[in-house]
C-alpha cells in the first residue's frame, strides 16, 4: 500500500489526525533507562506502543538519532512500527535536499535503509533537489512550505514575483508550485506551522485537499482549534498534527509511556471536538 493509502486507511481506522513526532532526548529519559546503553530504542519503541491506535503517522526526527550516532536504533525503531503496528505510516523527519546525484542517495537512504513511507524535504534548492524523492510514487514527498519557528518570516514571506509577473509570498510561491507542478504522482504533502494558523487557512485555499503536516502544538504553544478550523479539508481531514516533547516528556518519571499515551488521547479528542 503506498504512503497516501496507508494515511488515509491510518485516518479512518483511529479516527485520528495525531501524528507523534519521536525526538529522542536521553537527558529527559526516565531514570530507569538512563544506564541503558539500548535506551534510544527502548524508550521510542515504548512511546510507540502506547500511542500507536490514537495516531495517523509517526515522525522520527533523524538528527536526534544520528548524533549519538544511534542510526542503527531508528533503522529497528522503523522496523518495529511496520511490524508490531503495521497500517501506520512512518515519516522520516530528515529535511533533505540536494544536487541531484546526491539527492538520490538521501532517498535511497530514506526509503531503502531505513524503510520510512515519507521524507521531509526541504524545497529551496529547487524541482531537480527533490525529484528522487517525487519519482517514488508510493512514498510520500513532505515538502516544507511555511515553517513553525520564529525565523521563517524572514524568508518564506519575502514577496516574490513569477514568471507570469504576478506578485505573492515566497511560501505561497512554494505551496502553488507543488500542487500544480511537483504532485504528478500525488505523493506531496506540505509542513505549515501550527504557530501561524492565517497562513495554514491561506495554504489550505491554495493546494485544495492535499494533505499539511502541521507541527508547533504542544511545546511551541500553537491552537489547536484554529488549527483544525483553518487546516482540515472538505472531508475534514486533511491534516497531521505533529506533537513531539509535550507527548514523550509529558512525565519524566517511570509511567511516562502511560502518561504519553493520555497526553495523545487528549490531543486527538481536543482535534476531534473541533473536526
Ligand atoms: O518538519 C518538521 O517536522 C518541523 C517543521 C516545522 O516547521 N517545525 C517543527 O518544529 N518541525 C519539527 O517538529 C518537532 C518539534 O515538535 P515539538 O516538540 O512538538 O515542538 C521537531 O522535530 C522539529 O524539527
Amino acid at each position: 500500500m503506498g504512503f497516501m493509502q496507508m494515511l488515509e486507511a491510518a485516518w479512518a481506522r483511529n479516527d485520528s489526525l495525531v501524528c507523534v513526532g519521536l525526538d529522542p532526548e536521553p537527558q529527559r529519559f526516565p531514570a530507569a533507562l538512563r544506564d541503558d546503553p539500548d535506551a534510544v530504542f527502548r524508550f521510542c519503541a515504548a512511546i510507540v506502543d502506547a500511542t500507536a491506535d490514537l495516531v495517523c503517522a509517526f515522525k522520527p526526527q533523524i538528527a536526534h538519532f544520528a548524533a549519538r550516532g544511534a542510526e542503527e536504533a531508528l533503522q529497528r525503531l522503523i522496523a518495529h512500527i511496520h511490524a508490531q503496528h503495521p497500517g501506520v505510516p512512518v515519516i522520516l523527519d530528515a529535511k533533505r535536499g540536494d544536487i541531484g546525484s546526491t539527492a538520490a542517495y538521501y532517498a535511497e537512504e530514506a526509503f531503502d535503509r531505513y524503510g520510512a513511507d515519507a521524507v521531509t524535504l526541504n524545497p529551496y534548492l529547487g524541482r531537480d533537489a527533490v525529484q528522487p524523492f517525487l519519482d517514488r510514487a508510493d512514498k510520500g514527498a513532505v515538502l516544507l512550505c511555511r515553517t513553525s519557528n520564529p525565523g521563517a518570516r524572514d524568508l518564506q514571506d519575502l514577496v516574490v514575483r513569477d514568471a507570469a509577473g504576478g506578485e505573492r509570498r515566497l511560501y505561497q510561491h512554494v505551496a502553488a508550485t507543488v500542487a500544480r507542478e511537483w504532485n504528478a504522482n500525488g505523493n506531496c504533502l506540505l509542513v505549515v506551522g501550527a504557530t501561524y494558523p492565517e497562513e495554514l487557512a491561506d495554504v489550505r485555499r491554495i493546494v485544495g485537499d492535499m494533505p499539511l503536516l502541521v507541527p508547533g502544538v504542544g511545546a511551541q504553544g500553537g491552537d489547536v482549534g484554529a488549527v483544525v478550523r483553518n487546516g482540515r479539508s472538505a472531508a475534514g481531514t486533511g491534516l497531521l498534527i505533529s506533537s513531539s516533547r509535550a507527548i514523550l516528556y509529558a512525565s519524566a518519571g517511570a509511567d511516562y509511556a502511560e502518561a504519553a499515551r493520555d497526553a495523545a488521547l487528549a490531543l486527538r479528542d481536543a482535534i476531534n471536538r473541533c473536526r
